[in-house]
This record gives C-alpha cells, structure tokens and sequence, in this order.
C-alpha cells in the first residue's frame, strides 16, 4: 500500500495573499481540501500525510507534521513521520498548490510505477511553448539558445517513489535539498531512474494570483 504526503507548509509569497497559500479558500473551500478528495478517492493509499504550517491544524483523516524551510525540508519532514516500511513501498509526493489533481493521475503514476519499475514516476505535459535559455548572470536577457520543444516536458506533482530512492535522496545534504525544485530531481542526483507519465496541463500549480482565478473556474466547472 502507497503513502501520500501532501506538502502544505509553503508561504505563497508570490500569490501574496494574507495567509499561507494551502488555507487560501478556492472555490469555497481552502485549497488544499481539493487534492485531499482525489489522494482520498484511491484505495491504493493508505495513509496520508500533510505538511503543515505552524498554527494550522491537519485536515480530517491526515497525519499532520510541521513543515522545513524549503519544499523538499518539508517532503523529508512528512516522510519521517510516515515511520518505517518496506523499501519497494510506493511514496506519492504531491503539492497541497496543485488543487486540480484528480484520481485519474494518482492512479496512473502509481500503476506506472510497479509497471516500470522506475525508481521515480513524475506527472508531466508536453512543454507547449518555444522556450529560449539566457545567459542567466548576464544582464540584457541575451538569448543563447532556442531548446528542441519535442524533447521538453513541464513536470508537476504527484512524483511517486520507492521509498528506498526517495530516503536515499532526502539524505542529500540539506544545501543541495534547499536548491532542489523537485523531488525527482534530487534522485536523479543520487543515480535514481527517473520516467514521466502524461498527465493533463489542467494540473496546474497555483502561483501567482492569475493562477487562482484559472483554478477556481475550472472547478466551478467541474462542480
Ligand atoms: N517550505 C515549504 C515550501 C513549500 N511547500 C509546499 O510545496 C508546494 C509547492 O511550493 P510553492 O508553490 O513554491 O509554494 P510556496 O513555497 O508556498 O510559494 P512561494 O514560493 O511563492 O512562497 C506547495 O504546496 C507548498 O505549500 C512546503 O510544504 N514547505
Ligand atoms: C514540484 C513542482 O510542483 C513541479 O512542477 C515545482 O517544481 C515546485 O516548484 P516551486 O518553486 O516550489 O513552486
């Protein structure tokens, strides 16, 4: 059986609303509410736990943990308080920011785990725009190339691991995990075998305040 651990514990500063970004309500609901039904929805889950900030409450049915200083502080966090099991266990990561998660891509990156056996699979969607790398220290945005669209994918959460990979990345030093992005990133670093499984750009990630208002009508939509 899978654990969740569902990461709530980020500031949202670039959303800029007046609390942390997880609790903003969203469709008359706080946010992280809307991926709690979905990890919820799939039997295959037996346990989830939430990354929380200090002074909030874990949701009903969750384990909650006070989150770390960066992401990845807060994945380790909730990973320590899943306690011990087998190292082919599958753990799902996924950001308390991505509301619009639906069973469909829990299922399907967790199927595509114990099918590849991968030591990560990660939710993605195929890069849509033309995307130009600058000389990132220089200023003027100089572009110093144009990236090959057809091999670019957006990647977002859930990531699913093997516990034994994703503890063998976690204990990175905490440096290299403050600059980490992603968790799949971190066990790329650390040798692991890395697939992707195409999962809707609908899953986006609330950023910034335009996101919200993308996310709120899509799920008044669904409702
Ligand atoms: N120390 C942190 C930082 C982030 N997160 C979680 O990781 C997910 C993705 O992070 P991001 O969207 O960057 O959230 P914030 O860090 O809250 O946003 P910002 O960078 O704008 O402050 C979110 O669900 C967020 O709650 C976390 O649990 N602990
Ligand atoms: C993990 C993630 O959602 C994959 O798209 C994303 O990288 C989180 O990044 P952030 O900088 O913490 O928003």
């Amino acid at each position: 059986m899978a654990v969740a651990l569902l990461v709530a514990a980020g500031r949202g500063e670039r959303l800029g609303a007046d609390g942390p970004k997880a609790f903003v309500m969203l469709a008359g609901r706080p946010m992280l509410e809307w991926s709690l039904d979905a990890l919820r929805a799939v039997a295959a889950i037996e346990r989830i736990i939430v990354a929380i900030p200090e002074g909030f409450d874990a949701p009903a049915g969750t384990v909650g943990v006070a989150g770390g200083t960066e992401r990845s502080h807060s994945v380790r966090a909730a990973l320590a308080a899943a306690g011990d099991g087998p190292a082919d266990q599958p753990i799902l990561v996924h950001d308390a920011a991505r509301p619009l998660l639906t069973p469909a891509i829990v299922t399907a990156t967790l199927d595509a785990l114990a099918r590849t056996g991968a030591d990560a699979v990660v939710a993605a969607a195929p890069v849509v725009d033309t995307i130009k790398r600058v000389h990132a220290d220089a200023p003027g945005l100089h572009v110093e190339a144009t990236l090959q669209r057809h091999a670019l994918w957006a990647v977002q959460t859930p990531q699913v691991f093997r516990r034994d990979a994703l503890e063998r990345a976690l204990a990175l030093p905490d440096d290299v995990l403050a600059a980490a992005t992603d968790d799949a990133g971190i066990v790329e670093q650390t040798g692991g075998r890395v697939h992707l499984v195409e999962s809707p750009r609908e899953n986006l990630k609330v950023t910034t305040p335009v996101d919200l208002r993308l996310a709120a009508l899509i799920l008044e939509e669904r409702c």
